[in-house]
């Protein structure tokens, strides 16, 4: 009799490749991404732990192609991204990615209907509207259409930049300390709300946060330290993550 092994593997939303990233030269070189290799998966919400300056801005900004590595490979989904001239990164940057900040960067003389679709509405197409009015529901938005940023709290301004980041229907939404602004009720909002959407919609989401609190919304924790990758944690508990981070602070 024979036995065949079935290995499943899930697609990676984006992914690095022994990533380096040095910032300037000489004496006063600073190594940011010290040999990075991390996948995102297709389906999961990722999040990026670690100390201050260990590198997960660095990380998030060039696996999202906002930023170029010193060596190593960047990829979202199959696309590497070094084998892109600037239209095609920045097409690329448009059509298959998102970006939720910590300060919402919404157009304030707009409305929330508006602002959803300013990318899709830049980029010259209309996007899926069956999705869009999906996205609306499940950020809770319905009601708030036609007001402008300046009349929503926090929280709500920070759902209408999850919606617009998810508007696109885009392979990964990087999401950078996107509860920093919010008080804790209105970031466990925030919190849900991009968990929610990767669980309902099938949506890759990687956050990078300092706050145990968020990262336990996450399916899994990768932790960096000093520029390297030292551990990820699946199905993380905030009491967890604390333990973890605790142990970077142990002189070694
Ligand atoms: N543009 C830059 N020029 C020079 N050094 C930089 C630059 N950006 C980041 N660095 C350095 O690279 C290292 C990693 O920075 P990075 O911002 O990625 O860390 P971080 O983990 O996101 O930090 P924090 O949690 O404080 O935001 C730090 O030592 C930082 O000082």
């Amino acid at each position: 009799m024979t036995t065949t092994t079935v290995t499943t593997t899930v697609p990676t939303a984006a992914r690095v490749v022994d990533a380096v990233k040095v910032y300037g030269t000489g004496d006063t070189s600073v190594r940011a991404l010290d040999g990075v290799s991390v996948d995102f998966p297709v389906g999961r919400f990722t999040a990026i732990m670690g100390p201050s300056g260990s590198g997960k801005s660095t990380l998030m900004h060039c696996a999202a192609g906002l930023d170029t590595l010193t060596s190593g490979t960047a990829h979202i989904g199959d696309t590497e991204l070094s084998s892109l001239d600037d239209r095609r990164l920045t097409l690329l940057r448009r059509d298959r990615v998102g970006f939720v900040f910590q300060a919402f960067n919404l157009v304030p003389t707009l409305t929330v209907a508006e602002n959803i679709t300013l990318p899709l509405d830049l980029a010259g197409g209309k996007g899926d509207r069956e999705w869009i009015d999906a996205l609306i529901d499940v950020v809770g938005l319905r009601d708030r259409l036609h007001h402008r940023p300046g009349e929503l709290s926090g929280g709500q301004q920070q759902r209408v930049a999850v919606a617009r980041a998810f508007a696109g229907q885009p392979d990964v939404v990087f999401a950078d300390e996107p509860t920093g602004n919010l008080d804790s009720r209105s970031g466990e909002e925030v919190l849900g709300l991009l968990g929610r959407t990767v669980r309902q919609t099938s949506r890759t989401v990687v956050m990078v946060t300092h706050d145990p609190v968020a990262a336990a919304h996450a399916d899994e924790v990768v932790f960096l330290a000093d520029g390297r990758l030292v551990d990820r944690m699946a199905a993380p508990t905030a009491d967890k993550v604390l333990d973890r981070m605790k142990a970077f602070e142990v002189p070694s």
